[in-house]
């Protein structure tokens, strides 16, 4: 357990799809990618993506006048994703903002991030099926495939970062370390959503599954928002919890049935 963790309160678990959510103008959703909206793939670019859930999303978007994805993949990524400038972004894990088509925000340099991508390349390939990601703001090194690989590549993440102060921090997601900017994380990417015009004076709904989404779920909770874990139970700043992405999707699928009309 992080320190972090210990500091949270205690969870309060609904197992079940009873969530007190009818969308509406009320609401701002906030909606994880991977392990949230999509069941986790063998690699970021298995995933797939169910037209059905983008109509939903969409649906949802319309009625509440609003919708981010707020994920540790990159904008290019999420566009190809789900649409290109379909929804408001939070990427990177909140390094980069698109609000209403426009980067409005920026964190960390690019060309710093593809340097520490080099810097940890020569520990990555000497564990076979663990490999580098680059998107631009933050880097992903992977190790689904070479679980035994975590803690050379931890060291790596670290020496990688040495000397670049408080710039970057390191984030361990599923089956991945991120080497993200320290000035961003998912709950200042919702506070900055929360402060546009887009989403002001809204009540924030949040649903992610990793340890990575904890902040945004802190930023929630301290907005009188709403927040739900996807996946087994564990100490967490959300409220509620479905068991699984495809859960949540017959969730969002029934949230929005009878109300196109
Ligand atoms: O914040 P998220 O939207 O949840 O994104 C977190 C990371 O997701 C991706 O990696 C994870 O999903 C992959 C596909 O299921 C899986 O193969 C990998 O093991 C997971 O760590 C993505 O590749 C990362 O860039 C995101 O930061």
């Amino acid at each position: 357990m992080t320190a972090s963790e210990t500091r949270l309160p205690p969870p309060l678990f609904v197992p079940d799809d009873d969530l007190p959510v009818i969308w509406s103008p009320e609401w701002a959703p906030f909606l994880d990618i991977d392990g949230t909206l999509l069941d986790i793939a063998a690699r970021p670019d298995d995933v797939f993506v169910p037209d059905r859930l983008i109509e939903t999303l969409t649906a949802i978007a319309d009625t509440c006048g609003c919708l981010a994805l707020v994920t540790g993949r990159s904008l290019p990524q999420a566009d190809a994703l789900f649409g290109a400038g379909r929804f408001d972004v939070a990427a990177n894990h909140g390094a980069v903002m698109r609000i209403g088509g426009v980067v409005c925000d920026q964190a960390g340099d690019p060309g710093a991030a593809e340097a520490m991508a080099a810097a940890l390349r020569p520990a990555v390939d000497r564990h076979d099926g663990a490999f580098v990601e680059e998107k631009g703001h933050s880097v992903a090194v992977h190790y689904r495939a070479a679980p035994e690989a975590e803690p050379f590549l931890l060291q790596a993440a670290h020496e990688a970062i040495r000397g670049s102060g408080d710039a970057w921090r390191i984030l361990i997601g599923k089956a991945v370390i991120e080497i993200a900017p320290q000035s961003a994380t998912k709950g200042t990417a919702i506070a900055r959503f929360l402060a546009d015009p887009a989403y002001r004076r809204r009540r924030p709904f949040f649903a992610g599954d990793d340890t990575t989404d904890e902040d945004a779920f802190v930023a929630v909770a301290a907005a009188g928002g709403l927040g739900v874990l996807i996946g087994p139970e564990r100490k967490t700043a959300a409220r509620y919890r479905l068991p699984s992405p495809g859960a949540f999707r017959s969730w969002l699928d029934g949230s929005v049935a009878g109300r196109s009309g």
